[in-house]
């Protein structure tokens, strides 16, 4: 469609603005003129039964707001031919000030594009990124180790563990040896073996054997919860073969009472967040470090982050003045062997080198990037397994939650990829996000069923199918039950870990999700260090990490030891920057389409009788499909009073969340460059802000007009009008762009 000929029936133009306009603009299209009141136009245009248009004219001028003639001062006579700005290089909305008064420039696709464009071009600027490389798996076995033969059958029995990883080829003989070490190596390359297996060894070697009675030898530090659990799993399975050294574990959350009886029995190998450890070690008088010979630091950078320092350093005073109390009494024999210190951690920043000071004596370094020195490099720079694969995706900040849901439906019911974490910014955020998508995804009464015939498709299936063949994808699982209203998106199990939690349920949640085949977990910061989610096919991040080495350690949860894995950024066009900050870190990703997973959405609303029920109208297209679904979701939080307060919560834990990223990306994750209302969106909340407020307090609302129920026109013209405009505009990649990728075209 022409918007030319759609607009050319109003009078005047944008007066002397269009001097302004014209520096910028190239392209000359004839505009209304006298920026009318949008009623007016709207209704001109009705007469002429060109409604849709409006919003045409809207993107294609890049206004959005129309003013009220009395409002605009330069107005010229009808029929004026001015230049519109088409967004160019260079655009930028400081350079039409004057014009910027009147007319508004809002997040619009034209703009986004600019942005996109702007931000596509820098990145073509710059050299590719070299990504630091690291050799996980070494030549050699735990065979040719001098370590106990039962630790080597253990190993290959019970873990299926024979090769060394590199990490564990250069570590294990050094902290053998007894030497203090410094320990940095990618995620998931098995470091924890990498200090569990010398120290077994030591221990197991120490005669006559050691008993409960001799008391901690080992302490592990580790920052969360559920690492200490998986630490402490391991060496349970280390210690098979040497059952006289007791593993045990302290964390928080546990009930006290059984932990001090636990440590009155004694534990060889103690591993324990250090609140808990340090709650313990004031207060249990069965807990001593008089003979603590091990102490390793897990995942350094993050205990100082979570602000453990005091606590560390409180127990490093402890482990010193036990061992010399132990001196005075028993004098230095055994019991006061020199204490081995290993430090460990993906990224080192200045504390952890602060902390290696305090802790470790003469350490060596161990670093097993191909580049590694002897020298602590700087934080930005970070090792990634290269089996990893990354993208990241812009989507429009009121698409963003139908954008996640079109992508774990495309996971999950279209590809064998289905075990993914999503990392979301905030506890309330979890909370909100594990609800919806129980509602969207997970209909338990939903039961995997026959694959449907192609004789049964409507038009639309038979659309979706040839995407499908194109896109060589498997056939979804259809789900054909009785009841045609019930069908879920997507039949998978949806988890959530966060620190709000009972420990009861934390740890339930971990093993079950560890050891689930499919599944998706929504969860905090919680799970991104040091936790071994066996074989996760993708890292989600909808809220964007806090740093570079935030970003390198939540994406570390796949492609770990040599498996394949992928990990997805969400970004709105402002936080583009972080890709570039990102490659500066020598991080390369890809962008990923999300009109692609959006075609995957409207086959799976297809296949699932109830929405297909539910978004009868928006079935044309796929772009309309997420658009129905946004409304729908919409509607659903709106008419239950639980699930909207949890999304106003989850929407204001945003704002304080987004509004406290640290001060190196605070320009890219900034308030001030997104739109809170488009945000509310992604919350699937169609509220004013001051009622979201109060609603997350739980104080009464005014009640919504409910969102007016259009009669759908005939279908031909409700072709025409999709065809035309959809609400979708507002945020997709350009149409050109569609076309390209041949997606509109069918
Ligand atoms: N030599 C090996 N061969 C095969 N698998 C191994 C080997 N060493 C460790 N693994 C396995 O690799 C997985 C990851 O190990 P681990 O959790 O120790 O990694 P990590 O380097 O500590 O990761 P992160 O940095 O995320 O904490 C575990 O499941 C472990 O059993």
């Amino acid at each position: 469609m022409d918007v030319t000929e759609s607009i050319s029936i109003n009078v005047g133009s944008f007066g002397s603005d269009v001097d302004k306009l014209s520096k910028v603009g190239k392209t000359r299209s004839t505009v209304p003129a006298s920026i009318p009141r949008k009623s007016k136009l709207e209704k001109a245009l009705k007469r002429k039964r060109k409604i849709s248009k409006v919003e045409d004219f809207q993107r294609q001028t890049g206004v959005d707001t129309l003013q009220d003639d009395e409002e605009n001062p330069h107005i010229q006579p009808a029929g004026t031919t001015i230049s519109v700005p088409r967004i160019t290089e260079g655009f930028k909305r400081k350079k039409f000030k004057g014009a910027h008064n009147k007319i508004s420039f809002s997040e619009d696709a034209r703009e986004q594009d600019s942005i996109q464009s702007q931000f596509r071009a820098r990145m073509l600027e710059k050299q590719p990124a070299e990504p630091l490389k690291e050799i996980l798996f070494s030549t050699e076995e735990f065979k040719d180790l001098p370590i106990h033969p039962f630790t080597v059958s253990n190993l290959a029995q019970n873990m299926n563990i024979s090769k060394l990883t590199m990490v564990q080829k250069q570590a294990i003989p050094v902290i053998l040896s007894g030497t203090d070490v410094l320990v940095r190596s990618q995620t998931g390359s098995g470091k924890t073996l990498a200090y569990a297996v010398p120290i077994v060894e030591a221990l197991q070697k120490i005669r006559p054997k050691l008993s409960r009675k001799d008391g901690v030898h080992a302490l592990i530090i580790v920052p969360t919860r559920e690492l200490a659990l998986q630490t402490y799993e391991v060496f349970v399975k280390l210690l098979k073969p040497f059952t006289w050294i007791v593993p045990g574990c302290l964390m928080g959350g546990e009930k006290r009472k059984s932990e001090k009886a636990r440590l009155r029995k004694g534990i060889t190998i103690l591993v324990g967040t250090p609140g808990r450890l340090l709650d313990h070690a004031n207060k249990t008088r069965a807990l001593r470090f008089d003979r603590t010979s091990w102490l390793v630091i897990d995942e350094a950078d993050r205990l100082f982050e979570l602000g453990y320092e005091r606590d560390i350093n409180a127990l490093l005073q402890l482990l010193d003045e036990h061992r010399q109390e132990y001196e005075v009494c028993y004098g230095t024999g055994y019991g006061s062997r020199l204490r081995h210190s290993v430090l460990l951690s993906a990224t080192l920043t200045p504390a952890v080198k602060n902390l290696s000071n305090l802790a470790l004596r003469n350490p060596s370094y161990i670093e097993t990037t191909e580049e590694g020195g002897t020298e602590v490099k700087k934080d930005t720079d970070i090792t990634l397994p290269s089996t990893l694969s990354q993208y990241y995706m812009i989507t429009p900040a009121k698409l963003r939650l139908v954008s996640l849901i079109a992508f774990i439906v495309s996971k999950c019911q279209f590809s064998e990829e289905r075990k993914i974490i999503v990392f979301l910014g905030t506890q309330d955020m979890v909370d909100f996000h594990t609800d919806i998508f129980s509602v969207v995804l997970n209909d338990t009464s939903a039961a995997v069923g026959n694959i449907s015939s192609e004789d049964d498709m409507s038009d639309d299936e038979s659309e979706s199918e040839s995407f499908r063949k194109k896109k060589k994808i498997k056939r979804p699982i259809v789900v054909k039950q009785d009841d045609e209203e019930e069908g879920a998106l997507a039949d998978i199990d949806v988890f959530r870990l966060h620190g709000n939690m009972s420990q009861q349920e934390r740890t339930e949640v971990f093993k079950t999700f560890r050891s689930a085949p499919r599944g998706v977990l929504f969860c905090t910061d919680v799970a991104s260090r040091g936790l071994d989610l066996t074989l996760v096919d993708w890292v989600v991040q909808l809220s964007p990490p806090q740093s570079v080495s935030h970003y390198a350690h939540r994406v570390g949860r796949s492609a770990r030891v040599g498996a394949h894995g992928s990990a997805l950024l969400f970004l709105v066009d402002s936080e583009l920057q972080f890709v570039e900050k990102l490659h500066e870190a020598r991080i390369s990703l890809e962008e990923q389409e999300m009109s692609t997973y959006f075609e995957y959405l409207k086959m799976a609303v297809n296949a699932s009788p109830r929405w297909k029920n539910e978004l009868e109208d928006y079935l044309l297209k796929a772009e309309t499909v997420a658009v129905g679904l946004q409304h729908s979701l919409e509607d659903i939080v709106l008419n239950d009073e639980k699930l909207k307060q949890k999304a106003c919560k989850a929407y204001t834990s945003w704002m304080r969340f987004y509004s406290s990223y640290p001060k190196e990306v605070r320009s890219i994750f900034n308030m001030k460059r997104v739109h809170p209302g488009h945000f509310a969106s992604s919350f699937a909340l169609r509220m004013a802000p001051s009622q979201i407020v109060r609603c997350s307090k739980g104080l009464p609302t005014k009640p919504l007009p409910p969102r007016p129920k259009k009669t759908p026109p005939p279908l031909k013209r409700r072709q025409q009008q999709q065809s035309a405009v959809s609400e979708y505009d507002s945020g997709l990649p350009s149409i050109k762009k569609r076309h390209k990728s041949g997606i509109n075209n069918r």
